[in-house]
């Protein structure tokens, strides 16, 4: 309850960045959910008079006024709900389009602690599921509580002022009547909650055997897959069909009331009409105003209840918008030009509190040197890889880039230093351009073809139906070198003053290796490079080693002074030519 607490100061700001923008449609429309409120107590009126008019006869002319009076009410009461909609659904749309950019923003520049913690899925939910539960509340959500509180009062007041016992009964009426539907409503609620969690733990479940498809596939697990779909379909249902039985009391509840409410309009009525207190269209008005006080005592508690959900949705925008990286940031300060040298001083680095990923590292890549990490799987390669990149900070010690600490420039400095080549290439679903450029509209069309003819990509260019528009359906259509000659492409396409590669460990045909070892070879000139190597013949291009062992350092130096050594693991490793070790 306490968390579901929003400080008034973040209410503000909330409504300061998101509508005040748009203060002036705000207005209007507030404007115009009142005039709804009050267009719609009109027909009722002009009916009464017509009916009492209609009763005299000779009143042809006020019969025709009354008639063209109520026809005008009628169409002015449509149009300003035609408008009031239009309005609201555009302030809504933008505001929360606005927040969803700012949530994206925010996960994306956050550490990747938080990333390992949340699924995509979870974080799908937080940036549009909540945000989608916030768009009523911030179009009109407020405008249309108040907006049906002043009908429901107009109608009271109006009803009072045709005969005091009316107000009073339909006063009383409105209050039991808004009491048993919120109490109704709350019996389903928690329901719907659970029934809402199930059905997303099933997207979930579905997300992930898609994702896993051809594992799922080439493992015959289909049969089990299908069998704990139904299991995860049936627990959906049976908790919406729970939710939906008790959901649909409300139905119940409402209809009891406004049946005895209906009754009660008729009865009294009849009883005034005989009195000589209200005429005949006093009667009718009576029974309008009835059903006029069904919307706003349904909607009345409906939206409190909505009000209740954008306020959790609220809460937990907030919460996000909270969660501040791990990484601090700087805003100024840059690296020198040209190739880079790379210093770890002391580095130790933990994902969990247990284990050390990377403990005591110290060493020194010259600038426009190449050093070759090597080592088991699990010792810590991809780890070193997002030390340089940020994407974590070493628990102790630094690591610089020339004389400067990489903690100290901007992330965005930092990043555009560093190309990173992983074995796990990822596309989008986007033209080959924005693929290979990461949507930088600054690289020129003949810069992209330069680099694709320098990688020996110029055939595979040729071959595309719409040259670089056309769509790549994320790396489905690719084959493995031509992926990985695309992700080198990338890099050649940012130019940074180091790349870290990620060598890949599949074989390709021997074409395709040519293609990729000189490309590599043109990638590093010039330029500081570190190569998670897991083969032997890639140390050939290193100029030092790096061999790693649970963490730390096992063996390390120039190439050529290892391999001299006769007792070194590296000289063993060329001698017994043991690939493996590598692998
Ligand atoms: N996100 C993570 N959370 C917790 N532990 C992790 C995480 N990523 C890696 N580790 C652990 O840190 C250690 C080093 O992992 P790392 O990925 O750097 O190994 P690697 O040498 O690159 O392995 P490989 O050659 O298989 O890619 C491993 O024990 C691994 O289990």
């Amino acid at each position: 309850m306490a968390k579901q607490q929003i400080a008034k100061g973040f209410y503000r700001r909330i409504f300061q960045r998101y509508l005040r923008p748009q203060s002036a449609q705000l207005l209007l429309l507030a404007v115009l959910l009142l005039l709804s409120s009050v267009v719609a107590l009109a027909p009722a009126q002009v009916l009464r008079f017509y009916i009492d008019a209609a009763q005299q006869k000779s009143m042809l002319t006020i019969l025709l006024v009354m008639a063209g009076l109520y026809l005008v009410s009628v169409v002015v009461a449509m149009g300003v709900n035609v408008w009031s909609t239009y309005l609201s659904e555009r302030l809504s749309w933008s505001a929360t389009n606005r927040l969803r950019a700012d949530l994206l923003q925010h996960c994306l520049d956050l550490d990747m602690s938080f990333h390992n913690a949340h699924t995509p899925g979870e974080l799908i939910e937080r940036i549009d599921g909540d945000v989608s539960t916030l768009a009523n509340f911030f179009s009109q959500l407020i405008l249309r509580v108040i907006s049906n509180a002043i009908l429901l009062v107009c109608t009271l007041v109006l009803l009072a002022l045709t005969d005091w016992r009316l107000g009073v009964v339909f006063t009383l009426f409105s209050l039991v009547t808004l009491f048993a539907l919120g109490k109704v409503r709350n019996i389903a609620i928690p329901h719907w909650k659970v029934a809402r969690q199930a059905s997303a733990t099933f997207f979930g479940f579905l997300e992930e055997r898609l994702n896993g498809r051809e594992d799922i596939l080439s493992s015959s697990a289909t049969g089990y897959v299908m069998h704990r779909f139904y299991q995860a379909l049936q627990k959906s249902y049976k908790l919406e069909k729970k939710a939906g039985l008790l959901g649909s009391t409300l139905g119940a509840t409402t209809v009891i009331c406004f049946t005895m409410g209906y009754v009660l309009t008729f009865a009294l009525g009849a009883y005034l009409y005989q009195q000589r207190v209200i005429t005949l269209g006093g009667v009718y008005l009576l029974y309008q105003y009835m059903l006029l006080l069904e919307r706003p005592v349904q909607q009345i508690t409906s939206q409190l209840d909505e009000l209740q959900m954008a306020n959790a949705g609220l809460s937990r925008v907030r919460d996000l918008l909270e969660t501040s990286s791990l990484l601090p940031e700087s805003s100024s300060g840059s690296f020198a030009a040209g190739p880079l040298p790379i210093t770890f001083e002391d580095v130790s680095f933990s994902y969990t509190p247990e284990r050390k990923a990377l403990q005591g590292l110290s060493l020194q890549v010259p600038a426009g040197k190449i050093l070759a990490v090597m080592g088991r799987t699990g010792c810590g390669k991809s780890t070193l890889a997002r030390l340089l990149l940020r994407l974590y900070d070493p628990t102790q010690g630094q690591i610089r880039f020339g004389t400067t600490p990489i903690a100290s420039v901007p992330l965005h400095t930092l990043r555009d230093s560093v190309g990173l080549v992983t074995q796990d290439i990822q596309f989008f679903h986007a033209s080959v351009r924005d693929n290979l450029t990461f949507f930088n509209r600054s690289i020129e069309d003949q810069t992209i073809l330069e680099v694709l003819g320098q990688i020996g990509l110029l055939d595979w260019y040729h071959s595309l139906p719409q040259g670089l528009d056309t769509p790549l359906q994320s790396s489905q259509g690719l084959s493995a070198g031509e992926a990985q000659l695309l992700a080198l492409c990338r890099v050649f396409l940012k130019d940074p003053q180091i790349v870290i590669l990620d060598e890949a460990s599949s074989r390709l045909d021997p074409i395709t290796e040519q293609k990729i070892e000189r490309a590599i070879d043109r990638l590093l000139t010039n330029r500081t490079g570190i190569i998670i190597a897991h083969r032997l013949a890639t140390l050939e291009r290193a100029d030092q080693v790096l061999l790693l062992k649970d963490g730390q350092i096992e063996e390390q130096g120039l190439l050529a002074s290892l391999r001299q050594d006769r007792d070194s693991r590296i000289a063993h490793l060329f001698a017994t030519h043991q690939e493996e070790v590598l692998a």
